[in-house]
């Protein structure tokens, strides 16, 4: 009887389960897009309940579609949007407040409070992190302040915590396992990612009380099994876990200190593994864990894009100028440059390097001559863009001068858009055959741990290569196309 590994990725717009068999091909994939919630300028919410239907029913479909029986899945991988912050009653299990997304800005004004006291450098020393509204931790003082009587209930042990794996594998379990692993606990801002644990100080300054907090975990090992009831009878073990980034990063088998990938989903988040080496950043990257595997932990270096793909789906569902994602390649092509025009899309915020909560989005260059194409051009330029200034940092934090780029993601299928990426930053990209590397990283840990696949170098042997796409563009021309993005992100930033 053939085995595969089925992986469940959760990501900010969709959920998927992903069966991949034994030489890393997917097999089959099941679908299902959920609910944003967007309740104030800048706020995004999903509800953890829908989200949890939104992962049975893949689980239950992948199953029904591909005629893959239950007692064929030798272990299950979570990988997960990360940060995003679940609150719920310990007895009940129901979620006190929906889930606070990783985009949301709901906590910028305890994030300044934060940074008034002077506290930057000690959660930047402790966490690798910075202090902003991306991470959890403010999100979970947000909802203990805000939910009426849940500081008391938390206070008490009533209420547990949760990323969006922990909260996964909690209902996966029937409410038996309340786990993580040590690569989403490094997002949270309450994990000291040097002596790998939950920080007293810093949660007494969040006011968060540690009971709360799931017990963290290696990336690859059982945690527990499945209730039968969501397979069909069969329990299955869970046992692998990481973060979506460090997931991607493990899919692509950038195992090697200084390899590198970037993943264009909703955002862009491009890694760098640093080995067993904590390298902290002085332009604005973050310091994070990549993974517990092998008995050690193994650390990144990442630069955060809070809006990629996300500006292609402004492009179809706010502006309306394209019915589907992919039309943006076509429109692009169709003319030889975007004219001049800039599009920053800064709708939350900027990430790595700039760390600017406040700014919003802005177009620069308008002429009378510009059309939709140009626009929709601009747009999908600001992806690369945004790369190039996160690769800048990249090199000058870590010294290594990148050779080549591993990307993946929703949006790499765009050619013009891994064509313009090349020439931006003049080093080739490489799109791997499997570009659900998210899932398939998940898989490979979930894999590792019950003796589907037996080490990392067999990992290695089947990254394969889809298309590679090398720079062509003269330094004159990228110069003065970069130099017009750096003017661009100044000016939207002055514009407050
Ligand atoms: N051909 C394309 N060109 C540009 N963007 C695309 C294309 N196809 C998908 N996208 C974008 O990629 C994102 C989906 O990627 P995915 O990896 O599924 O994201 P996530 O895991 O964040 O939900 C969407 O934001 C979508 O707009
Ligand atoms: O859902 P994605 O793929 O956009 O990933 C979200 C990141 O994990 C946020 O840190």
């Amino acid at each position: 009887m053939e085995k595969y590994i089925l992986s469940l990725d959760q990501g900010t717009t969709s959920s998927r389960a992903i069966l991949f068999n034994k030489n890393g091909e997917i097999v089959h994939v099941a679908q299902k897009e959920f609910t944003q919630h967007f309740p104030k300028p800048g706020w995004v919410e999903h509800n953890a309940n829908e989200i949890w239907g939104s992962v049975l029913s893949v689980i239950a479909g992948v199953l029904s579609e591909s005629g893959i029986k239950p007692e064929q899945i030798a272990g299950i991988g979570i990988t997960n949007q990360r940060e995003t912050a679940v609150v719920w009653d310990k007895e009940t299990g129901v979620p006190v407040y929906n889930a606070i997304v990783w985009q949301s800005r709901q906590t910028s004004s305890i994030c300044d409070e934060l940074k008034e006291k002077g506290l930057n450098d000690l959660f930047r020393e402790k966490t690798g992190l910075l202090i902003d509204a991306y991470f959890s931790g403010t999100k979970v003082k947000w909802i203990l302040d805000h939910v009426a009587g849940a500081r008391e209930k938390a206070e008490q042990g009533k209420l547990l915590f949760g990323t969006i794996d922990t909260w996964l594998i909690w209902k996966l379990s029937g409410g038996r396992a309340h786990v993580t692993d040590y690569s989403n606990a490094s997002r949270t801002l309450m994990f000291n990612i040097y002596e790998l644990k939950w920080d007293d100080e810093l949660l007494e300054i969040l006011g968060v009380p540690k009971s709360m907090l799931p017990e963290v975990l290696p990336s690859s090992e059982i945690y527990a099994n499945t209730v039968d009831y969501h397979f069909f009878g069969k329990e299955i073990p869970i046992s692998g876990i990481a973060g979506d980034q460090q997931a991607a990063l493990f899919g692509q088998a950038c195992f090697e200190e200084g390899m590198a990938k970037n993943t264009y989903g909703t955002g862009c988040f491009m890694l760098m593994n640093t080995g067993e080496k904590a390298v902290r950043s002085e332009h604005g990257l973050l310091t994070t864990i990549a993974w517990g595997l092998n008995g050690k932990v193994e650390y990144a270096l990442e630069g955060s894009i809070f809006v990629a793909g996300s500006a292609i789906q402004w492009l179809r569902d706010g502006l309306r100028v394209i019915k589907d994602a992919k039309d943006s390649e076509e429109y692009a092509a169709k003319v030889e440059s975007t004219n001049g025009v800039y599009v920053v899309p800064a709708f939350v915020g900027l990430g790595t390097p700039y760390w600017d909560s406040d700014v919003r989005g802005a177009v620069f260059g308008l002429t009378r001559g510009t059309s939709k194409e140009h626009f929709i051009r601009a747009t999908l330029e600001s992806l690369s863009y945004q790369t190039k200034d996160v690769l800048s940092a990249m090199e000058a934090d870590s010294g290594i001068v990148l050779k080549t780029l591993r990307v993946d993601g929703g949006a790499v299928k765009n050619n013009f858009l891994m064509d313009f990426q090349s020439d931006i930053l003049n080093v080739p990209v490489e799109r791997p055959v499997v570009s659900e590397t998210t899932a398939l990283g998940a898989a490979y840990l979930a894999g590792l741990a019950v003796g589907f696949w037996e080490s990392q170098e067999e990992i290695s042997r089947q990254w394969a290569i889809d298309r590679k796409f090398s720079p062509k563009m003269n330094d004159e021309n990228r110069n003065n196309l970069y130099n017009g993005w750096k003017k661009a992100v100044n000016a939207a930033m002055a514009f407050k």
